[in-house]
């Protein structure tokens, strides 16, 4: 399977590179919001465009031929930049950052307007897209991470746009079937709940022992 690599860096190097991928994140992430909910004159919005133009020009200048993949170091550090919840250099990403403790993996982060589905609440597909994470991750903790066989969620009220909790915990696990739970809660309480079955595929079963715990600790 592509996609999972080895890319040595130095740690110093690695730390260096990952302020300044998190800094272009962040700021595209901050224009993808302003560009939302921007009330400028059309001649402001007009001169914003010319200049973002200039600066997708010289990202273009020279790119990867995939998309960016999961790259492993061996002090243990892993970029997937590309990833769309969590992916630091991937605008579309909040980025979610998730923390582990014993049984379970969580993270608080925000929201913006351009999350939004009904009027001031979070879009439904967007809800989806961080509980499979959030679930996979929990999966990929627990030691028995696989890809998203099935996920359903209920969602129980609106989520605001806004300041946010998510977390997730295995339930069980059958063989190469790992069951996950979690939810999404703000200050109202519990918005959405998830259940979703995450499968090893059978390209992870035929890897050796050593390289599968490392995409555990992914
Ligand atoms: C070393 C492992 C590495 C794994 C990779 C994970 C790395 C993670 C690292 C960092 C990420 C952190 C978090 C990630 C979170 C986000 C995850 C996503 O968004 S994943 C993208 C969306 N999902 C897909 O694109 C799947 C597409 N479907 C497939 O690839 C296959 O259908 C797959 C893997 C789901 C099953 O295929 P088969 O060939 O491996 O499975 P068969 O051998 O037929 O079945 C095994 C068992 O699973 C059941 N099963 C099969 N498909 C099922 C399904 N869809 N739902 C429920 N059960 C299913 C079967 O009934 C069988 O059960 P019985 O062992 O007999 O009890």
């Amino acid at each position: 399977m592509s996609g999972y690599f080895t890319e040595e860096i130095p740690a110093e190097e690695l730390t260096r590179q990952m302020e300044v991928a998190r800094g272009v994140g962040d700021s595209v992430r901050a224009l993808v919001a302003a560009t939302v909910v921007t009330d400028v004159d059309e001649d402001d919005v007009i001169e914003a465009q010319r200049l973002i133009d200039a600066a997708t020009a010289i990202l273009e200048r020279r790119r990867i031929d995939s998309s960016f993949g999961i790259r492993f170091n061996s002090d243990g550090r892993q970029r997937n930049w590309g990833n769309a919840v969590e992916g630091i250099r991937n605008p579309v990403a909040p980025p979610v950052e998730f923390e582990a403790g014993d049984d379970r993996v969580w993270a608080e982060f925000s929201l913006g307007p351009q999350y939004e589905g009904p009027p001031g609440l979070v879009h439904g597909g967007v809800i989806a897209l961080i509980l499979d994470q959030v679930l996979g991750h929990a999966a990929v903790h627990a030691g028995a991470p696989g890809m998203t066989g099935t996920l359903s969620i209920r969602y129980r009220q609106g989520t605001k746009l806004g300041s946010m909790r998510t977390e997730a915990w295995i339930d069980r696990t059958e063989g190469v079937k790992t069951f996950a739970k979690g939810q999404i809660s703000t200050a109202d309480g519990i918005c959405a709940e998830a259940e979703g079955i995450f499968i090893m595929p059978r390209w992870a079963r035929e890897l050796d022992i050593d390289r599968r715990s490392r995409i555990g600790d992914a």
